[in-house]
């Protein structure tokens, strides 16, 4: 069997243990003949690296492995790229979040002005990555699930449409397992169809592969509980922001009853409701670097400073699985059914040709084949073009360097009340972000 070769881009990333632990344990499913670790910060880049270093070494001493900052090395000879950048990092994160709350608006990684900010800073970066890895091997598939995933997508659509790389998001998977608990199957057991942008969504279907439609009783539970099912799935959503917001859902739901929403779609429906439970002193950031991040890092410290892995594991969670199944659908042309971000080109019946939308995929060598999901209700569809209006202004917006369109995206954003709060929340979000967003005029 043909062994690959992967390289991890944002390889001092909290999912990167995760994501070597599950590839690990599938290497009967995906042979590795060669694994490294490429980061633009040293020190993040060392502590993780020294750590799967050792767990390599006690697992796998088969496996070529090296972590580097140097693109020539980590790039050359590679068939797929796992890319988990974060421009700016958590402190940006934090400054994405806490910015918009100083101005009585949602302030979210990837939803309303946090999500145009890191767009902002993502886009040069990844196709930077891109560029790099077309330069070192011209035939290696890039599977991105950088964020903010949208804007990513629709940059990658306008500046490299031709480049091997998928966009894709774990929400969609995360919460398929939580419906999968629900009704006592697996998620491998059912098919689901999903129509919407990335973290804007909603499911209009979850069969068996005998048939039989879910939905009902899903939605069922989803109105008394929302997603909240206290199943352990991933140790970080066992915190209570996202424990709350599983909850959340069925509020969502209560709005068009007809479809399972997607959780992200509380940051549009419900603002008002997200600034006042939000703490402007502690965000969702401040909880990562407190939890999470320390987890990782502490983790891979012992590691190091014992020689041995024995006594630690790293949890790979729904967002690492994903990733094997991509891979291996690209790999051995599988065709797994997997909901990923593309252009839309009538998938959507009555939606745009060139939105970059989420859809269920076919995925085999050639990469995803989108399945028709028909036409869409006019709600859904008025509020997705809104948001993918929002996305497109961005990326316009970047590659333009212009400041009226940014001003516009803001001002269009379901979650920004006014023309002035928006003005005044691209000043402070400029001036936040100089190191990293192209001058605008
Ligand atoms: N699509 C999804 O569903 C999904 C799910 C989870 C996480 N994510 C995304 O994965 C990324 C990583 O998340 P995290 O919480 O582990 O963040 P993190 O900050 O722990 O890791 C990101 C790493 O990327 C590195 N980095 C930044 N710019 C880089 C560049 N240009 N080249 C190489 N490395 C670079 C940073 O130094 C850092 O080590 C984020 O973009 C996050 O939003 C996406
Ligand atoms: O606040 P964070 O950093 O914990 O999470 C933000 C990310 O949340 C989603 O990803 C989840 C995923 O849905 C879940 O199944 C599991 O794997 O954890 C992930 C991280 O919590 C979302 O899809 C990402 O885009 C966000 O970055
Ligand atoms: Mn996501």
């Amino acid at each position: 069997m043909n062994k690959f070769s992967v390289v991890i881009a944002g390889g001092g990333s909290t999912y990167t243990p995760g994501i070597v632990t599950m590839l690990l344990d599938n290497l009967d499913q995906f042979p590795i003949r060669k694994l490294k670790l490429y980061d633009n910060d040293e020190e993040r880049q060392r502590v993780i690296g020294e750590a799967l270093e050792i767990v390599l070494r006690e697992n796998a001493p088969e496996i070529e492995y090296a972590f580097t900052t140097d693109p020539d090395e980590a790039f050359t000879d590679v068939d797929f790229c796992f890319a988990h950048i974060r421009t700016g990092k958590y402190k940006m994160r934090e400054l994405d979040e806490k910015i918009p709350l100083k101005h009585g608006v949602v302030g979210q990684e990837t939803c309303g002005p946090g999500g145009i900010a890191y767009g902002m800073r993502s886009i040069g970066d990844m196709i930077e990555l891109i560029d790099i890895m077309e330069k070192y091997s011209p035939d290696c598939w890039m599977l991105n699930y950088s964020n903010p995933a949208a804007i990513v997508a629709e940059a990658c659509r306008v500046l490299r449409p031709k480049a091997k790389v998928l966009n894709i998001c774990d929400m969609p998977v995360g919460t398929l397992r939580r419906m999968s608990q629900i009704i006592g199957k697996q998620p491998k057991d059912l098919d689901v169809r999903y129509f919407g942008l990335n973290h804007f969504g909603w499911w209009t279907s979850i069969k068996d592969k005998e048939g039989h439609e879910y939905l009902p009783e899903i939605r069922d539970y989803v109105a008394k509980h929302g997603y909240l099912t206290q199943v352990e799935v991933d140790t970080q959503h066992m915190d209570q922001s996202w424990q709350e917001t599983h909850k959340k859902a069925k509020d969502l739901l209560a709005v068009d009853p007809r479809f399972l929403p997607n959780t992200y779609l509380k940051y549009y429906f419900y603002p008002d409701y997200v600034v006042e439970h939000s703490d402007i002193h502690y965000t969702r950031a401040n909880e990562v670097i407190d939890g999470r991040e320390k987890e990782v890092f502490s983790a891979a410290e012992r590691i190091v400073e014992k020689g041995t892995a024995k006594n630690e594991s790293f949890s790979a969670g729904s967002h690492a699985t994903f990733i094997v199944d991509l891979a291996r659908a690209i790999a051995y042309n599988t065709h797994e059914r997997m909901v990923m971000i593309v252009e839309n080109n009538g998938a959507i019946a009555n939606f745009d040709d060139d939105a970059m939308v989420e859809v269920p995929c076919i995925v085999g060598t050639d990469g995803p084949e989108p399945l028709s999901q028909g036409k869409i209700p006019e709600f859904e569809r008025a509020l997705m073009y809104q948001q993918v209006t929002v996305e497109k202004l961005v990326v316009k917006a970047y590659v333009e360097g212009s400041y009226q369109k940014l001003w516009q995206a803001l001002t269009l954003s379901k979650t920004v009340p006014s023309a002035k709060v928006a003005k005044a929340l691209l000043d402070d979000l400029i001036e936040a972000n100089k190191e990293y967003w192209p001058e605008l005029h």
